[in-house]
């Protein structure tokens, strides 16, 4: 059922990709404000779960963002009604500068929050005239996440942005993710359950492209038995 304060609501979401059903009827509701991690062992369909919020791929069955049916609009006309990408490869121009960067995630209208980006990774205001490629993986999800946060968003769908970063980079990480979920509803991928459990307030669990379980992350990663049959982990506590 949808409330009031239900900023997302995904019924029937539906993918094909090749010869596979990726998603075959995904359920969900994201509450207003906070984080919502989107759970599941690999390949269960949580990237194509974003994809197909977004219209990156083809998808058949209802998304209502704050009630308006998005299901048919183009990535484009998503992304214009405030709904911002960090996809789980780094999604920079190597060859431009930080700065390059950042003026080209610029949408049209803005506003542009430099002063918070820039206050979340002083990193970044240091190393303006610096190519992207050739900053260090960490540097480079910061920047990532820079470009989403640039703008004005309601909702920010952010894909597995902890791969591959050492652990004092997760925890600077967390840190900014903390600050960014107290201004913009998060859609977080995760598998690290630790931040996970730092971060997230409700989680959704994907199994072999359904949903098969939605419930407080407290209780969640609580339960040994369920971290273990549905994620495919123990969690260290
Ligand atoms: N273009 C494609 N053509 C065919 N199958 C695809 C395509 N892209 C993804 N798939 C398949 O769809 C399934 C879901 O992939 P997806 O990337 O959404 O999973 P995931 O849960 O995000 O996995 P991971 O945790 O490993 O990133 C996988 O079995 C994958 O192999």
């Amino acid at each position: 059922m949808t409330t009031p304060d239900t900023i997302l609501s995904v019924s029937g979401l539906d993918v094909h990709l090749g010869e596979s059903h990726v998603l075959q009827g995904v359920s969900f509701e994201v509450r207003s404000g906070g984080v919502t991690a989107l759970l599941g062992r690999n390949g269960v369909g949580k990237t194509t779960t974003l994809r197909g919020l977004l219209g990156l791929v083809q998808r058949r069955g209802e998304i209502l963002l704050e009630g308006r049916d998005i299901s048919r609009l183009h990535t484009h006309e998503v992304v214009r009604l405030g709904v911002g990408y960090v996809p789980e490869n780094r999604d920079v121009f190597a060859g431009l500068t930080v700065q390059e960067n950042l003026r080209l995630a610029e949408r049209p209208g803005g506003p542009h929050h430099y002063d918070l980006v820039y206050e979340l990774f002083p990193r970044l205001r240091e190393r303006l005239r610096q190519r992207a490629g050739t900053m260090s993986g960490g540097e480079q999800q910061m920047l990532a996440l820079a470009r989403a946060l640039l703008n004005d968003n309601r909702l920010l769908l952010i894909d597995e942005p902890s791969q591959g970063l050492a652990p004092h980079l997760v925890t600077h990480l967390a840190d900014a993710l903390t600050r960014v979920a107290t201004l913009v509803t998060v859609v977080l991928v995760e598998q690290n359950l630790n931040l996970v459990r730092r971060l997230a307030r409700d989680a959704v669990i994907l199994d072999q492209g359904r949903v098969v379980w939605t419930g407080d992350v407290g209780r969640l990663l609580n339960d040994d038995e369920r971290t273990r049959d549905y994620l495919g982990v123990g969690v260290a506590r």
